[in-house]
């Protein structure tokens, strides 16, 4: 057996990025250069830069008009009009030099042409008036910037009045990127089972970009130690950082630790961060050389935690601040001593309370990333946190975005994916968010005070009416006045293979086939339920009962998969998957809502974009859908 890396005495983050950033202080110096100022933008200065210039570089007019010896024109009045004759005067426009004698500019507005080519003016002009004295702007030797400071749109500008067009500034620095691993493939390469798309490397170069520094791809390396090491080595010859990702673990095929020690010295492997753990902080010669973690989520947590800090220096950039918020948790979030830990979070705000709700937390679920509107850090010494306690979030995504966000929980249905798309391209700056538990689980958050609505479909067997009944049951005593936004009506029925090889075609044929059903409190296993009884089914004649999958799309994946023969579920997720669909009937899907949020604007562009025309031709391509009522707004009480 080939030898596993057992590495892993995990240290905690600050103390690992401490110890790291002080070794690179002695050992790296500061590089700098001088540059042309119209390169400049985003640098920052190695020391104090003073003017070559003045500003403007003469007396100049401030206006277009006329100069005139100011002495000559002060006897002008209403009254007594004065006529200047040509030799009085001289023409000029903005930014022309004002020579003595004259001290003054009158504008062309105020000026009245005679006949005989002299201009009447109606009142005296005061000494300098609309003239810009030499230097009024800047002043040669005058300090323009300081030293250790990053360079902006404005200070270019001024930095070239004052006469600077070259300057010395902190060099940027040229990273090399590399991904590894055998099983990793170029995206334009043929999938197969066991290949891994490489897309971390390409999120590194956005991230080494967006920070100023500058991106080298260098491609993916197989699993080869020489070939790792002599990749790395010629790297670090020519390159001033060098990243690797991947091969940082304990797998008989993570090589990079043992690379990074023949070549240099590695002075972290493990650090108490959850995700990513296996991080590596090493120095070839005089190079920073940072293993990554494989997982996209890691790589991304570690690539903030280390390289950033570690580029920030090199480049004498200070740190930069996130937007931070105080929100109110609303899952109870368990966590390890061992380490501190990202969690991704959703974040909105209902009845003036900032909400931060947990994302799905695996170190392999990049989705989450995307998701994120922020990121809420469990303290290595916090065991974690409970549902209601107060978090600091820190934010990336604007506050004033999150303030005009929707916030739905509930029910999934495909429908949510358009109206997320088409509410900030009809709206601008409004924005739709949704989670989804299932309907009960949504009409649970929205009477916590969680989310703007709850998209359902709950169906009340003694009544069959479609979700009034569970809303009243559920907010009595009238504290809160509800209401539902109809939806849609869509069709239920089984997802199954194509060609639907069990040939199911009633209840009683679920029984005899491998099913997968839907968690408690989703309104599709409120609807298997009811059928069941209907038929006379127990829930131990169903193979399958205990299995449950968390959305429709969950459900239609299994069965593509060929894990199960059969779920319950709506058409579009049947159809989305090429998958065969037979119905069972028609439910309604509809946004469960407190009265007082109707008024809100964001809440009122997406029931006017659920209205649309657009929106219905969209969702009637996914098939299985019918719009009676939708947009409407119903009563609850
Ligand atoms: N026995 C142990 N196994 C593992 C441990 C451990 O402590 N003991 N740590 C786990 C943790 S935590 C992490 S994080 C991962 C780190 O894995 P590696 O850095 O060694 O990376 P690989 O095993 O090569 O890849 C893992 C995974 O990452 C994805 N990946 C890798 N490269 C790319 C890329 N260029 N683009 C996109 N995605 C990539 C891919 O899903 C790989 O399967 O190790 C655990 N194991
Ligand atoms: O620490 Mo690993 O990064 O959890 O997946």
């Amino acid at each position: 057996m080939k030898k596993r890396n057992l590495y892993l005495n995990v240290i905690p983050v600050e103390e690992a990025l401490d110890s790291y950033l002080s070794v690179v202080k002695k050992r790296v110096p500061l590089k700098t250069e001088i540059i042309p100022v119209v390169q400049a933008l985003g640098r920052v200065t190695v020391s104090a830069v003073y003017a070559k210039y003045n500003s403007p570089l003469y007396n100049s007019a401030a206006m277009d008009g006329v100069a005139v010896v100011s002495q000559k024109t002060k006897d002008a009045c209403e009254l007594k009009p004065l006529v200047l004759q040509k030799e009085d005067f001289l023409v000029v426009d903005t930014g022309d030099p004002v020579h003595e004698p004259f001290d003054a500019v009158i504008m062309a507005e105020d000026l009245i042409e005679t006949d005989d080519g002299g201009l009447q003016i109606t009142e005296p002009a005061m000494s300098w008036q609309h003239i810009r004295p030499v230097g009024e702007d800047i002043v040669a030797h005058e300090l323009i910037l300081t030293s250790n400071h990053k360079i902006r749109p404005m200070d270019v500008g001024v930095l070239l009045s004052g006469g600077i067009t070259e300057i010395e500034v902190y060099k940027q620095v040229n990273v090399a990127i590399f991904a590894t691993g055998t099983e990793i493939i170029e995206p334009d390469q043929n999938i197969a089972d066991g290949v891994i798309i490489e897309s971390n490397s390409r999120m590194f170069e956005g991230l080494v970009a967006e920070q100023g520094a500058k991106p080298f791809r260098l491609g993916i390396l197989q699993d080869d130690y020489a070939l790792i090491r002599d990749n790395v080595r010629e790297a670090c010859e020519k390159f001033d950082v060098v990243i690797v990702n991947a091969g940082s673990s304990a797998g008989t095929e993570d090589f990079t630790v043992h690379v990074l020690r023949e070549l240099g010295e590695v002075f972290v492997h493990g650090v108490a961060i959850k995700p990513g753990k296996p991080v590596i902080l090493a120095m070839v010669g005089d190079k920073p050389v940072v293993g990554l973690p494989g997982y996209p989520v890691s790589a991304y947590v570690c690539y903030q935690n280390f390289v950033r800090p570690l580029l920030n220096h090199l480049q004498n950039f200070a740190e930069e601040n996130r937007e931070t918020v105080r929100a109110f948790l609303s899952k109870r979030l368990v966590s390890s001593l061992k380490h501190k830990e990202y969690v991704r979070v959703k974040v909105g705000k209902v009845d003036d309370k900032i909400i931060a709700t947990p994302l799905a937390r695996g170190a392999g679920a990049a989705m989450s990333l995307v998701r994120a509107d922020g990121f809420c850090i469990i303290e290595q010494n916090q065991e974690g946190l409970d549902a209601g306690d107060s978090v600091t979030v820190e934010l990336c995504r604007s506050l004033k975005e999150i303030e005009n966000t929707v916030v739905s929980i509930g029910s999934h249905d495909l429908m949510l994916d358009i109206l997320a798309d088409m509410l900030p391209n009809k709206y601008k700056n409004m924005y739709l968010s949704s989670s989804h538990v299932g309907s009960l689980a949504g009409l649970m958050a929205l009477k916590r005070g969680e989310a703007h609505m709850a998209p359902i479909h709950l169906l009340d067997e003694e009544s069959g009416i479609y979700n009034i009944p569970m809303i009243k049951k559920l907010f009595t005593g009238g504290c809160r006045q509800m209401a539902l936004i109809k939806g849609v009506k869509r069709v239920q029925g089984f997802i199954v293979p194509k060609g639907n090889p069990e040939n199911i075609s009633a209840m009683s044929d679920v029984a005899r086939c491998r099913y997968i059903n839907r968690q408690s409190g989703a309104g599709t296993r409120v609807l298997f339920d009811y059928l069941l009884r209907k038929n006379g089914i127990s829930c131990e004649q169903v193979n399958g009962y205990d299995k449950e999958a968390a959305t429709h799309m969950a459900v239609a994946a299994l069965v593509q998969s060929g894990a199960v023969d059969c779920g319950m579920g709506i058409e579009s997720a049947a159809r989305a998957m090429n998958l065969d669909f037979v119905p069972v009937g028609f439910e309604e899907y509809d946004f469960a809502i407190e009265r007082n949020n109707l008024d809100l604007p964001h809440v009122k562009a997406f029931i006017d974009v659920l209205k649309s025309e657009d929106f219905k031709q969209k969702v009637m391509r996914l098939g299985g859908y019918e719009f009676s009522a939708c947009g409407e707004i119903v009563s609850v009480s």
